[in-house]
């Protein structure tokens, strides 16, 4: 049995750099990687997606300029689109192909299970290791309804690799995926229809940031059906017929499943390495991202976190210290923002006042219309906000929304000053740029004054 420091299982964003950084300290290491290198991100998620909105929002931004004078004919090459797409996750996959040949690293393409705590099994070998790290990541949750089975539905894992997009493409779940790739779909052409169970659009969000992404939506002729449910599915030459339970059937020839995400978790993690999950089937994990088992941990989405690719990636530089035997980094011991890729994007940072309130922290929120904002009316793009939760007694900022253009952008802003620790007070002080987007940021924070 060849023996190891460390094995890592999955090449995801944040097993990739801990392997490497582990063999560059002269640390024996192996990892397992039973599909294509990078994971999801680079492969299926977040690579591909937004090579592919950058072509839908380009079309999509032309389309307006009519708006302020400008006319514009759009015309989409859908298969070239999408050979971008593949040709970019291509550059990128082997970036991380070629990073790990350059390491020190034992590559084991094949997939991993434990045979028992510190034993791994890839085929007919056996590898044995001092630290283990689970890397799994997710894949696409699959709702179990009737005819879907052995359709050729379409998942994040094989949306990319269409030639061409469907006609009338449908979409179950209005959350970041089904969002993103059914506006985007919609941009290049596709007639697209979502049905979600939620009574509004990406539900986990504020009221009204659903309501900016609906009127969003609405313009680029995007049907949404809410509290509905799809109860089952045929498909015949090409043709899908979606039944929902109020017995609307919609037709389509093409169906993405977007209804959130399942983790992986490799054989014989319970049974043999003895190792826990939580409630929701995840690996359960503490603040220092160690499983139930010593010396065995787990990063990024699998350990069931928000699930974003800089998690995964900022889990590699807590880790690298924890296996050592530096506990002063924990999981939760960051500020946490994200975004929502539609057009207008959504921009998140901490609490909103609701997480706030549920928690019993004093708060006051402000928000600031970009109908308010020079640039915003300047460049036709009113849509959006900008909202601040800042502590109602110390001043301190404990979260943002932001939704508006390149609001994923802008949100850094908010992001940098809760980082740094400072109050509003700072943020109310400062003198951005005129006429651009982040001068509606002090103007938000004088709203507290
Ligand atoms: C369509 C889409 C768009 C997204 N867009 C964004 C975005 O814009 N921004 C953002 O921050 N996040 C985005 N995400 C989320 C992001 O992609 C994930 O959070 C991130 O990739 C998770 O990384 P990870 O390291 O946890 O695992 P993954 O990247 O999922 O890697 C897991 C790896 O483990 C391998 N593996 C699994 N089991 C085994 C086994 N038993 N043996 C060997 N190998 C195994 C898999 O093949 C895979 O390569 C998106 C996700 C999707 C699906
Ligand atoms: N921009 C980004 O950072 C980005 C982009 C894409 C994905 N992601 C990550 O990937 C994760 C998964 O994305 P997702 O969109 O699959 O999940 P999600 O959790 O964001 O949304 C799932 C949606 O499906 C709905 N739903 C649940 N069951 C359903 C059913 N049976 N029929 C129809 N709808 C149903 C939910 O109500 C919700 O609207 C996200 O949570 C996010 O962490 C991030």
């Amino acid at each position: 049995m060849a023996r190891y420091d460390l094995a890592v299982i999955g090449s995801g964003q944040g097993g990739v750099p801990l392997a490497v950084d582990a063999a560059s300290q002269g640390r024996s290491v192996v990892l397992f990687e039973r599909g294509a290198f990078g994971g999801t991100c680079v492969n299926v998620g977040c690579t591909p997606s937004k090579a592919f909105l950058a072509s839908a929002h380009s079309a999509g931004r032309a389309r307006r300029t009519a708006e302020i004078g400008v006319h514009c004919e759009v015309r989409v090459d859908a298969p070239a689109v999408l050979q971008r797409v593949r040709r970019i996750v291509g550059v990128w996959r082997e970036g991380v192909e070629e990073k790990l040949a350059r390491s020190a690293v034992h590559v084991v393409r094949a997939e991993a299970s434990f045979d028992a705590p510190h034993v791994l099994r890839a085929g007919d070998d056996t590898y044995e290791a001092d630290v283990v790290v689970i890397d799994t990541g997710t894949s696409a949750a699959i709702p179990d309804l009737p005819g879907l089975a052995g359709t050729p539905y379409l998942t994040n894992a094989n949306f990319f690799l269409q030639d061409a997009l469907p006609k009338h493409l449908i979409v179950l779940g209005s959350g970041y995926i089904g969002l993103e790739l059914g506006q985007g779909a919609a941009r290049l052409g596709s007639d697209v229809t979502v049905v979600t169970p939620d009574d509004r659009l990406v539900a986990r969000e504020e009221l009204d940031t659903c309501s900016v992404l609906t009127r969003a939506l609405a313009r680029d002729g995007i049907s949404v059906l809410l509290e509905r449910r799809a109860v089952a599915v045929a498909h015949d030459d090409g043709r899908f017929e979606v039944t929902l339970d109020d017995k609307t059937v919609l037709s389509g020839d093409g169906l993405l499943i977007a209804i959130g995400r399942r983790p992986t978790i490799p054989a014989g993690t319970v049974e043999r390495a003895g190792i826990a999950l939580d409630a929701r089937g995840f690996v359960q994990c503490d603040e220092h991202l160690q499983t139930s088992v010593p010396n065995h941990y787990a990063l990024g989405d699998v350990a069931g976190q928000p699930q974003f690719t800089h998690v995964s990636w900022e889990d590699f530089r807590r880790l690298r210290s924890i296996i050592v035997g530096d506990r002063s980094r924990t999981r939760s011991d960051r500020v946490l923002g994200y975004a929502m890729y539609t057009e207008p994007q959504v921009g998140r940072v901490g609490m909103t006042r609701d997480d706030a309130q549920k928690a019993g922290i004093p708060c006051r929120d402000v928000t600031y219309q970009l109908a308010d904002v020079a640039r915003g009316i300047e460049w036709n793009l009113e849509d959006g906000f900008f909202r601040l939760v800042v502590h109602a007694q110390t001043d301190a900022i404990l979260g943002a929304t932001f939704v508006g253009y390149e609001a994923g952008e802008l949100i850094h802003v908010i992001l940098a000053h809760m980082e740094a620790g400072s109050t509003w007070r700072t943020i109310e002080r400062s003198v951005h740029i005129h006429p651009t987007f982040a001068e509606g940021i002090p103007s938000l924070a004088r709203l507290l004054l």
